[in-house]
């Protein structure tokens, strides 16, 4: 038995349609919804990103700019560039790309972006407000493995779902999303001792690390669903963090490339059409 692939290309072309249409509505109302990306790194699957959403977003009919500070911008010159951004009436959406320069923490800087613009929930604020389950942009990577599940009929309500990373981008607001539907939550990262006696017990098991190929069969419990959030770019294009043979024992797995991916760019673009509706009608 190979697992099931859960694609997320459809999912995706039906959130863009739907973005496309909203862009169309606020240009012409008067209000052009425009999204800046801030990037400070030479990491290359940021970089990827970075020009995906900007093609995305072209195509979707938002202007999007990408301001990159370089790898060594330090902590206050990104605050400030957040801090006058949040203050431009014209821009309704601020992504701050990660990785950052080392020794800048994405809360600390993050909290310079206006929640009313934080369509990747970087600030501290929306993570807060997101754990209560008050309205607020989620991480569009975090959003999108719900999406997925619930495009896929995968029930969440009462399942174990072990999510393997803590980052504020995916992990940490991943497992608050999950908890607001009833999932029994299980968080591992580096201290986990004996992952595998943790993950191949769970029902969901998402790998948001970084690591092309730590996710094996042993981590794999009996017709478990994988998420696959990885993308490590390699000799041989992108890979996730689950190994090839995890597809004999995983009943469904989502591809890389071909299933956060695209969600999480679409999503971003939805949350940015959000914000603009949200600043302008
Ligand atoms: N497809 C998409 O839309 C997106 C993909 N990504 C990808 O997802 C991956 C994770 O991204 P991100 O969360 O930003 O990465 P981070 O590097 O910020 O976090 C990695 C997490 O993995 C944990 N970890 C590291 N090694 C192990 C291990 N051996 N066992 C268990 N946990 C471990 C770390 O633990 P600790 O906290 O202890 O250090 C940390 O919590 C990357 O490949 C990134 O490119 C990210 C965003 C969107
Ligand atoms: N604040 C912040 N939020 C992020 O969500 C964020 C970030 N920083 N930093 C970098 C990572 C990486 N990331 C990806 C998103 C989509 C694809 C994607 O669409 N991948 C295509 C790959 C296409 C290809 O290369 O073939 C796919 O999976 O199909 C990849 C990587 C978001 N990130």
């Amino acid at each position: 038995m190979t697992a099931k692939p859960l694609s997320g290309k459809e999912l995706a072309v039906a959130i863009r349609a739907d973005v496309s249409a909203r862009a169309a509505r606020l240009a012409e109302a008067g209000f052009p919804p425009r999204l800046t990306v801030v990037t400070a790194t030479e990491d290359e699957s940021s970089a990827w990103y970075v020009s995906s959403i900007a093609k995305a977003a072209a195509k979707a009919g938002i202007t999007c700019d990408v301001l990159d500070l370089g790898p060594d911008a330090g902590a206050d010159n990104i605050r400030h560039t957040l801090r006058e951004l949040s203050a431009d009436p014209a821009v309704h959406g601020i992504i701050m790309q990660t990785p950052l320069p080392d020794g800048v923490r994405l809360d600390d800087v993050a909290e310079a972006i206006g929640i009313e613009k934080d369509v990747d929930g970087a600030n501290p604020a929306s993570l807060g407000r997101l754990a209560v389950g008050h309205p607020s942009f989620a991480p569009a990577t975090a959003e999108a493995v719900i999406e997925l599940l619930d495009h896929h009929a995968v029930p969440l309500s009462g399942s174990h779902t072990a999510v393997v990373g803590r980052s504020a981008v995916v992990g940490k607001p991943l497992a608050h999303l999950l908890l607001n539907r009833d999932a029994t939550v299980t968080v591992c990262h580096s201290r986990t001792r004996d992952l595998p006696a943790i993950t191949e017990r769970a029902d969901i098991l998402v790998a948001a690390v970084g690591r092309a190929g730590l996710i094996t069969p042993v981590h794999i419990g009996k017709d478990a669903v994988v998420i696959d959030v990885g993308t490590n770019a390699t000799d041989d294009g992108l890979v996730g963090d689950v190994a090839p043979e995890a597809t004999e024992v995983a009943s469904a797995l989502t591809p890389v490339p071909g299933g956060v991916g695209p969600v999480t760019t679409a999503l971003l673009l939805r949350h940015t059409v959000q914000a603009a509706e949200q600043q302008c009608t």
